[in-house]
């Protein structure tokens, strides 16, 4: 008789989702901020999380790095079920978080560098003494995401373009699984915008390059890598499947409740609210 552990399909299914949602409500000071989410990002998916002020994406982001935990439903992420397993800072630690919130805890004393480094042990600020393996890592990231000739400023000096290469480089010090970018484009010029994606780009083609979790509501920023997207509005989701089909002049115009317009170009898309004739 073959005794061979029988492997259920909600196992399999749970080793390839990266993060399962299941009709998710989350409940701050008596208000529904979020409601009845569900949603399964694979390891192969790159996803936008998009949607307007107030749509409730800090909240879910918040949730999927266990800041808060679900009034209702189930929530895994990286294999880690909310509730059943032991959480937080072990599930932090593989998951690289690039925001401005982050940006206004860190140390602004400290320089690009230590900063960068810090990402190692997942801390902010550089407590324990950095092995020569993690300074090596540490300058090949600042050396990819080209921020060497700064590398030794110290981080309140740096525009704001490069301060968000260098969280991008400290995210990636302890090879997370998911990256989590907010809003990382706030305050960049368009240049500075463009030179970020491209970053982005180049991480995504490295052997063992992190599953993006992008979250914007600039349609302009979406990349071609992004696979996938979710509309999130109201505290709920508006729709989600590949980007292509989310990011139209109607899916759009009814996630917003007027007219847009939708253009792609070399993969890139724009917004424009369309005129009313007069
Ligand atoms: N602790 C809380 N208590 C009560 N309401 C909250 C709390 N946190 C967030 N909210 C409300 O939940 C809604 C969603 O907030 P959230 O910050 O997640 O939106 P967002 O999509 O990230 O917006 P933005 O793009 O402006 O950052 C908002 O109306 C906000 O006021």
């Amino acid at each position: 008789m073959n005794d061979r552990k029988r492997i259920s399909y909600n196992e399999v299914r749970r080793v390839t989702n990266l993060i399962e949602l299941s009709n998710v409500s989350l409940k701050r000071n008596g208000n529904w901020i979020l409601k009845e989410i569900s949603w399964n990002i694979q390891k192969d998916q790159h996803w936008v999380l998009y949607g307007l002020n107030g749509a409730g994406k800090t909240a879910l982001l918040d949730m999927l790095c266990a800041y808060y935990f679900p009034t209702e439903g189930y929530v895994s992420v990286l294999g880690k079920v909310f509730g059943r397993d032991y959480l937080a800072e072990k599930l932090r630690q593989k998951i690289g978080l690039v925001s401005s919130r982050l940006q206004q805890k860190l140390y602004p004393s400290d320089t690009a560098y230590q900063i960068v480094l810090s990402g190692a042990f997942a801390s902010i600020g550089l407590y324990e003494s950095p092995t020569d393996e993690m300074r090596q890592k540490a300058i090949g990231l600042l050396e990819e995401l080209q921020c060497l000739s700064y590398a030794d400023r110290i981080y309140e000096t740096l525009s704001q373009g490069e301060r968000q290469r260098i969280l991008i480089a400290r995210a990636l010090m302890a090879d997370p699984e998911l990256l989590i970018l907010d809003e990382p484009t706030t305050g960049l010029d368009f240049l500075a915008r463009e030179q970020l994606l491209q970053a982005l780009e180049t991480i995504h083609l490295r052997t063992n390059a992190p599953t993006f979790l992008y979250v914007t509501h600039h349609v302009e920023e979406i990349l071609p890598i992004f696979s996938h997207t979710l509309l999130l509005k109201k505290g709920q989701v508006f729709d989600s499947g590949l980007t292509s089909e989310m990011i139209t002049t109607e899916k759009l115009s009814q996630l917003f409740e007027c007219d847009v317009n939708v253009t792609w170009k070399n993969e890139r898309a724009s917004i424009r609210k369309r005129l009313v004739n007069r």
